[in-house]
């Protein structure tokens, strides 16, 4: 199985490393400018997004999205507001029974999608799958031990490619639960602005677990509603993701709530939650689905509301039964 990866940033040149390294093959890094890829080619280290990892030497850098034309497997990791332009992009060159696997966490604006819903409107003939869970690029591709989950509708396919990207230390589990791990993958950037908020404005590691806790319970209610399956939601993909991205400032997510809670300007870094909190809570809305905290955090990222008003807001809620 040879593999490509389209988009040279953290994330896809740590996959393009492990693919190098579980494959032995030649990998293309496909990234958008020619000059940093060229760059990126000569210095050997993505040195702008994955600073101070060297390149396996089978990643090959390259500017020229044809290189997916010869690969069994191709990676998509730019960012999730991107992936329909990308995915169209691909269609024409992509071998014929390509799996294409979507690596970016989030929810699409305007059409409210999940990534299974954009691969399949824009690959239809060609096989789907996802990866997502708790994993920094940095910490992968630093070699330390981690789980990600990979979902497939095809279950063979999903068992075939989690074995095929595995190393020492990068784990991949599979589930044919596609939903369910787009929507963990998702959901928790966005509760880990508000666990950041909560912790830059000095509201104490309590208001940080109940955040957490409470934010699992609306993903939940959103996951039933759509179909996700309970053990799913309570992974790698689920849970896993938002223990390890509400709890760190390694997490751009979790960093941006921290300079939102301390009045402080927002870092200049893809943060895929503050494009997502507004399209999940639509997302739930259509499902009759309440998620307060998700609510917040989209009030608090469009400048309507501030931190202090959205917290008020969250305390002001009903008491109600634990569910
Ligand atoms: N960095 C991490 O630790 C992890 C990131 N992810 C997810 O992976 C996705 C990408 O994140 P990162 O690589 O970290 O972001 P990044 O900000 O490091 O890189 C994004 C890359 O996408 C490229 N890009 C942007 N628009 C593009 C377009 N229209 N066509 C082609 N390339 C385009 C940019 O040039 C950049 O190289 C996000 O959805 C993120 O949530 C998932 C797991 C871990
Ligand atoms: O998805 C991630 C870890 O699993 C990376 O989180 P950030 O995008 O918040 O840095």
């Amino acid at each position: 199985m040879s593999v490509a990866v389209v988009g040279a940033g953290a994330w896809g040149t740590a996959l393009a490393n492990v693919a190098a390294e579980a494959c032995g093959g030649r990998t293309p890094l496909i990234g958008r400018d020619p000059a940093a890829m060229a760059e990126i080619a000569k210095a050997r280290v993505n040195a702008r997004r994955l600073p101070g990892v060297a390149l396996h030497a089978g990643v090959a850098p390259t500017a020229d999205l044809d290189a997916v034309g010869g690969e069994d497997v191709v990676l998509l990791v730019t960012p999730m507001q991107t992936l329909r332009e990308v995915a169209r992009d691909l269609a024409p060159r992509l071998k014929p029974g390509a799996i294409v696997v979507a690596c970016a966490k989030g929810v699409e604006r305007g059409a409210h999608a999940l990534p299974p819903q954009v691969l399949a409107e824009c690959l239809p003939g060609f096989a789907h799958a996802l990866l997502s869970g708790p994993s920094f690029a940095d910490d992968v591709a630093r070699g330390l031990p981690t789980a990600v989950t990979l979902a497939s509708s095809d279950e063979t396919l999903a068992a075939a490619l989690a074995a095929r990207l595995a190393t020492r230390s990068f784990r991949p589990y599979h589930t044919t639960d596609m939903t369910g791990v787009a929507l963990g993958g998702a959901a928790k950037n966005v509760l880990a602005i508000a666990a950041g908020a909560a912790e830059g404005r000095g509201l104490g590691a309590s208001a940080v677990a109940a955040l957490i806790a409470r934010g699992f319970a609306e993903l939940s209610r959103l996951g039933a509603a759509l179909g996700a399956r309970p053990e799913t939601l309570a992974g790698l993909s689920g849970l896993g993701d938002l223990v390890l991205t509400a709890t760190s400032s390694k997490s751009r997510n979790f960093a941006l709530g921290q300079a939102l809670g301390r009045g402080e300007a927002p870092p200049d870094k893809l943060a895929e939650g503050a494009a997502t909190a507004e399209a999940l809570v639509a997302l739930a809305a259509a499902h009759g689905v309440e998620m307060p905290i998700s609510a917040a955090v989209a009030e608090v990222v469009a400048g309507r509301v501030s931190v202090a008003a959205a917290i008020e807001g969250l305390l002001a809620r009903p008491l109600k039964a634990e569910a």
